[in-house]
């Protein structure tokens, strides 16, 4: 039996193995800290502050701590009551600015409750040259000027995926980033324009979002909404970059089953895109290998080192 006339061809996507990507990224980062510690005797040090018990937060920092370890960093993790007032946790922020052993500090947001908006003084009172989230308004600046930034660390492996995909010079293409956070959109939109693409940045009062996605050749979704970008908001032959993750209801997995899901709908955008990241196993190892990355390039300056080649 002959099959269905099809209106469009089929598109081979690849899945962008974001799991493979991080690990030699790991690689490099457990190779230029040995480097360091054999001369120097430093071991880098990173500080993981959670306050409250949110379970996914939990989740998240316990794989940076074990990866932490697991590279031969001084790994600490400080875990605050939900209670714990503004002055409290900064307080906490400017011993672990003090401690030499430190040398790269992570506070996990969200923040539970009114701390939540406190937000942007505790940001602004981790040292800059520990900042490994590059969220303090100095490194923020400084990406923005183009100079020697702590980048964030989901941006940074998000446009390390991306290079892999499309090489260094993105000259001549069009970039949709949807999603206007500080932590992520934000970033990856000032990185995709550094390496010369052409940048939108969208969101959720867009007019007419659809039209505006299916014009880019690099799709970055980072909206926090479970599948949002379907797959007829996709340029057939673009890469997308999916930095969401979404716990989400999966009945076919019994009555309090979930699944993990983006925020795109993946397998709408497969036969369509070039190349996507999945989720899990896309951006998400990615962020906890530039961690990694970004407190190994924090000891080595605070040893007076120039910062190590990682595989970038
Ligand atoms: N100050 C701060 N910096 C952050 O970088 C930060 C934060 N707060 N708050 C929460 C988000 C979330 N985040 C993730 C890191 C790794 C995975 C990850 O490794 N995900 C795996 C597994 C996911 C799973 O199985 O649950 C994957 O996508 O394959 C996910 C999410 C960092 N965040």
């Amino acid at each position: 039996m002959a099959s269905a006339p099809s209106s469009s061809a089929e598109i081979p996507t690849q899945r962008i193995d974001g799991r493979a990507v991080a690990e030699a990224v790991v690689a490099a980062v457990g190779a230029a800290s040995a480097r360091l510690t054999a001369e120097t005797g430093i071991r880098p040090g990173l500080a993981v502050v959670l306050v409250g018990e949110d379970p996914a937060s939990q989740v998240y920092v316990g794989a940076k701590g074990k990866r932490a370890t697991a590279l031969g960093f001084h790994s600490v993790q400080h875990t605050l009551p939900a209670s714990t007032s503004e002055i409290e946790l900064i307080a906490l922020v400017e011993a672990l600015n003090r401690d030499p052993e430190i040398h790269g500090i992570l506070v996990q947001f969200p923040l539970p409750g009114r701390l939540d908006e406190a937000r942007a003084r505790v940001i602004e009172a981790i040292a800059p040259e520990k900042d490994v989230d590059g969220l303090h308004p100095l490194n923020v600046g400084r990406l923005a000027a183009g100079g020697e930034a702590m980048v964030p660390c989901t941006p940074a492996g998000a446009m390390l995926l991306i290079r892999r995909v499309l090489g260094p010079d993105l000259s001549g293409r069009e970039a949709v980033v949807v999603g206007r956070s500080n932590l992520v959109g934000k970033p990856i939109a000032q990185l995709l324009l550094q390496a010369q693409a052409t940048v939108t940045i969208a969101h959720s009062r867009t007019a007419d979002l659809p039209a505006v996605t299916r014009r880019a050749d690099i799709l970055v979704a980072a909206t926090g909404r479970p599948e949002m970008v379907r797959g007829d908001w996709i340029k057939p032959g673009a890469v997308v970059i999916d930095v969401g993750i979404n716990r989400v209801a999966a009945p076919e997995k019994g009555p309090d089953g979930t699944r993990l899901c983006g925020d795109v709908a993946t397998a709408e955008a497969t036969g369509r895109a070039a190349a996507i990241t999945p989720v899990p196993g896309g951006v998400g190892p990615m962020t906890i290998a530039m961690l990694m990355a970004n407190t190994v390039k924090a000891a080595y300056r605070a040893a007076g080192w120039p910062a190590p080649p990682l595989g970038e």
